[in-house]
């Protein structure tokens, strides 16, 4: 309990850094997960992806040499902004923030984590299941929550479910989105969405077939597009944070 009473107070001020990225999910609203097994794999997917208009790319630390595909997809799409997942202890994210990483993804809630990601100015998001995880991540300084694996707690209905106490989050469901399921989780709430092996498909990245995954991006793409510019926006506008709050 200790760690938890020397933690950042309830509901912090959102400062510049957060502002501007809960303005880039709300641009973008879709982030591609690349898991990949050799760095010129990684490479072609994170660039299957850009051509089909994802503009938000993060690099899994447990995919092949991180760093070195980090920078590769750094090099190659300059115009895209690109993080790290899977970072699961503070080295890890120390490692990726030098090596250039704009956001930082983890499956779990750690205090660490948070606060590193608060003290240099990278918007750190924290893994979360239940409401207790989702506020308590919040509570902790999480720039947004990802609600993980949202496949396994019922998709959009889960999310239909906690909008009512939880709506002021900003939520990025991940583990089990699809292009299909994208904008059903979008309307229901999430601020974005996380998607991996739904884009990039297993037998597309086997066969090389990256004008296929190009595709599936194309089609999510189009299909946030199609989104009522009316939906709202978790974090910026509702509730208890307000524009008051955003310097
Ligand atoms: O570990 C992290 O920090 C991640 O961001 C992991 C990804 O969210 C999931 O691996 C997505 O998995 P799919 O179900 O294939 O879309």
């Amino acid at each position: 309990m200790t760690a938890l009473h020397s933690a950042p107070p309830h509901v912090q001020p959102l400062v510049e850094y957060q502002q501007r990225w809960l303005q880039t999910l709300q641009t973008h609203r879709a982030i591609a997960v690349i898991r990949a097994e050799t760095v010129e794999s990684g490479l072609n997917m994170a660039m299957a992806a850009a051509e089909g208009g994802i503009h938000l790319l993060e690099v899994t630390w447990n995919s092949y040499q991180p760093v070195a595909l980090l920078q590769a997809i750094q090099k190659a799409l300059p115009h895209c902004t690109v993080g790290v997942g899977t970072i699961l202890t503070e080295e890890d994210l120390r490692v990726a923030i030098a090596t250039g990483a704009q956001f930082c993804f983890s499956p779990h809630t750690s205090i660490a984590l948070l606060s590193h990601g608060r003290t240099v100015h990278i918007p750190t998001v924290a893994g979360a299941m239940t409401p207790t995880e989702i506020l308590t991540a919040w509570e902790l300084g999480a720039t947004s929550v990802k609600v993980f694996p949202i496949k396994a707690l019922g998709e959009a209905t889960y999310l239909e479910c906690i909008q009512g106490p939880l709506g002021h989050i900003p939520l990025i469901p991940s583990g089990g989105v699809t292009p299909e399921n994208a904008t059903d989780l979008l309307s229901a709430g999430a601020t974005a969405v996380g998607i991996s092996s739904g884009l990039f498909r297993a037998n597309h990245v086997r066969h090389q077939d990256w004008k296929a995954i190009q595709h599936q991006a194309t089609q999510l793409v189009e299909a946030i597009g199609t989104l009522s510019l009316t939906t709202e926006f978790k974090g910026l506008n509702k509730k208890t944070i307000n524009h008051a709050q955003l310097k």
